[in-house]
């Protein structure tokens, strides 16, 4: 934790670096976007941020059941032994930056769980799952911006303005930034690289869509928990 890992991030140059240039303007959003720049000076408030974390519980959870998905897909033991680890890295690691808001706070992380979703966040995970019912190349390349993102963006607050030890997030931008996601990302990228070169071009472009798309959802999920957005009449139980 808290080291700075030196960027896989912009390595590539096959179909995942053409998409990350791209969507490069998403990109520069997502990192601009107030909620984020809230965790970088410790500024976000506790409303936003709690909402933040109930709606990503909620959000991890489909993540690992689009990871079945991709089980259920898998050609080979290889990929299969490839989903189950980062299964468990969901179940076992990620819940760590969530625990850091909720401290934060002083709130139980038990406390912070909701069973309603915000429309973004139901969204997000609708494009998730029904891209996890098209090939495994559509369902990887909608799932990538999701690390992506969040490790680009770590990796570059960390590079120019790491967060103070009195920053009350710092642990979340360490997570983020650290080595292992690193590493994950790397072979996200490369997976997703060796799916395209094997997809047929209509293929290629339902990828790309998915991986835009994705690009869209992980900007609209910041504006949903900085306006802590909500349905119009009542909240949506879980489906
Ligand atoms: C909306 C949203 N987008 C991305 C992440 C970050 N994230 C979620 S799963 C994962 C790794 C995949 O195993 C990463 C980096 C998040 N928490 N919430």
């Amino acid at each position: 934790m808290g080291v700075v890992a030196m960027s896989s991030v912009s390595a590539s140059s096959g179909f995942s670096a053409e998409q990350r240039r791209r969507c490069d303007e998403l990109f520069e959003t997502f990192y601009a976007h107030p909620f984020l720049r809230g965790l970088a000076d410790g500024t976000a408030s506790r409303e936003s941020v709690l909402h933040y974390v109930g709606q990503d519980n909620q959000y991890l959870t489909a993540f690992i059941r689009c990871y079945g998905l991709g089980l259920a897909k898998s050609p080979d033991r290889q990929w299969m032994a490839w989903f189950r680890d980062n299964v468990t890295f969901l179940l076992a690691d990620e819940t760590h930056p969530h625990h850091v808001l909720c401290q934060a706070f002083g709130v139980d992380y038990a406390d912070a769980q909701l069973d309603t979703m915000a429309p973004t966040a139901q969204a997000y995970i609708n494009h998730m799952m029904v891209s996890g019912y098209d090939s495994l190349g559509v369902l990887m390349a909608a799932l990538l911006p999701c690390p992506w993102t969040y490790i680009w963006a770590a990796q570059r607050q960390q590079a120019k303005a790491p967060a103070a030890q009195d920053n009350p997030f710092a642990g979340w931008w360490e997570f983020y930034a650290n080595v292992e996601c690193d590493e994950l990302l790397a072979q996200f990228i490369a997976r997703v690289d060796a799916l395209a070169e094997q997809a047929g071009p209509a293929e290629r472009a339902r990828m790309a869509a998915a991986f835009e798309a994705s690009c869209e959802y992980e900007v609209a999920f910041w504006e949903m928990a900085f306006t802590q957005q909500r349905w119009q009449h009542k909240e949506l139980a879980l489906n």
